[in-house]
């Protein structure tokens, strides 16, 4: 397929270089001239377990009029960044996947990609941005992909079920996909950044434990989940125990937290059904105000 992948960060230097393994035709667009003349010079490297290996990938950085003529657009922004992309593009009407954690994006997506077949993937892999041309690989999972609307057909050409380190699925149920990593980010994230912990230490930790515990009772009621998803956000907590999450990362680097996708739209929902969610609101407030007073922007 002839791929456009937008936002140069850890999700979209990945992407591009794996896209472009699978022998896709991959555009790359970055937010600077510096990165994308970086990257033309060097290529995109991808670090997995110590091996380094560089794509060759086209890239430019970000006009408004995007290469037209794309079978599909890869947008790969934190979702804070959306609004002032979809304001900035002019657009098209070729197909567009959303790789964003939270759901509050899709709701923005909607708003602005009124043309396109919208389809939405969660990611569950691991990546650091090391530098601007390197990512590193921390963590194989996988991307499952799917229509956020009933009649977008299937993105075949892009699935590839077997690839050992960037398999593609395809769900034709992607609201339970994002819904199920949205109810692990809801716990997961605000804690981590709020204890300042890796993790890991949320299980460990008994009084945290309890606030997971209650922070995950108040999102299965809001979101429709079952008591079942219980164990799969343990094994997620443990599978990545040593890391810390994205939103504490962000914190730390004093960059603004996906907390409004994550936290901010459980609570919209909650508010829209008449639902009261005092941990998940405590915690909504408790990270809107460690960001006003760490934030850089
Ligand atoms: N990293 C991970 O392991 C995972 C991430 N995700 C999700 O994937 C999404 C992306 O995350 P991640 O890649 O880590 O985030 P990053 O911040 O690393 O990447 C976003 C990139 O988009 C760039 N950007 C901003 N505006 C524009 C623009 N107008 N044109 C082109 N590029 C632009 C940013 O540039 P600048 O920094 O200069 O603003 C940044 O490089 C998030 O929603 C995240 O939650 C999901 C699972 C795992
Ligand atoms: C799964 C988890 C919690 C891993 O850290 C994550 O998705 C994040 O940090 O955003």
């Amino acid at each position: 397929m002839k791929i456009t992948i937008i936002g140069g960060g850890a999700v979209g230097l990945l992407t591009s270089g794996y896209l472009t393994e699978l022998g896709h035709e991959v555009d790359l667009i970055t937010k600077t001239e510096e990165q994308a003349s970086l990257i033309h010079k060097h290529g995109v490297t991808i670090k997995r377990k110590g091996i380094e290996r560089s794509y060759k990938v086209r890239v430019t950085s970000f006009q408004n009029n995007l290469s037209p003529n794309a079978d599909l657009y890869i947008i790969t922004l934190k979702q804070w960044h959306l609004h002032d992309f979809f304001l900035q593009w002019n657009g098209t009407k070729q197909p567009i996947l959303m790789l964003q954690n939270g759901m509050g994006h899709m709701e923005t997506a909607m708003e602005y990609l009124t043309e396109s077949s919208l389809y939405a993937g969660s990611v569950t892999h691991g990546a650091l941005k090391i530098d601007e041309v390197t990512v590193e690989h921390t963590g194989i999972g996988d991307i499952v992909i799917g229509p956020w609307l009933n009649n977008c057909p299937p993105l075949v050409d892009l699935i590839d079920e077997v690839h050992t380190h960037f398999p593609i699925h395809y769900t034709n149920d992607i609201q339970y996909i994002l819904k199920r990593k949205l109810l692990i980010n809801l716990v997961v994230n605000p804690l981590t950044c709020i204890y300042q912990v890796k993790n890991g230490e949320l299980l460990n930790n008994p009084y945290f434990y309890k606030n997971v515990r209650g922070l995950f009772e108040e999102g299965i009621q809001v979101l429709g989940l079952d008591d079942l998803e219980w164990e799969v956000v343990k094994k997620v907590i443990s599978q990545t125990s040593e890391n810390k999450s994205s939103m504490f990362r962000d914190m730390e680097k004093g960059l603004p937290t996906e907390v409004e996708a994550i936290t901010g739209y459980v609570l919209k929902v909650a508010e829209h059904k008449g639902i009261s969610l005092p941990l998940t609101s405590f915690v909504h407030k408790s990270i809107l105000g460690l960001e006003r007073g760490k934030c850089h922007e």
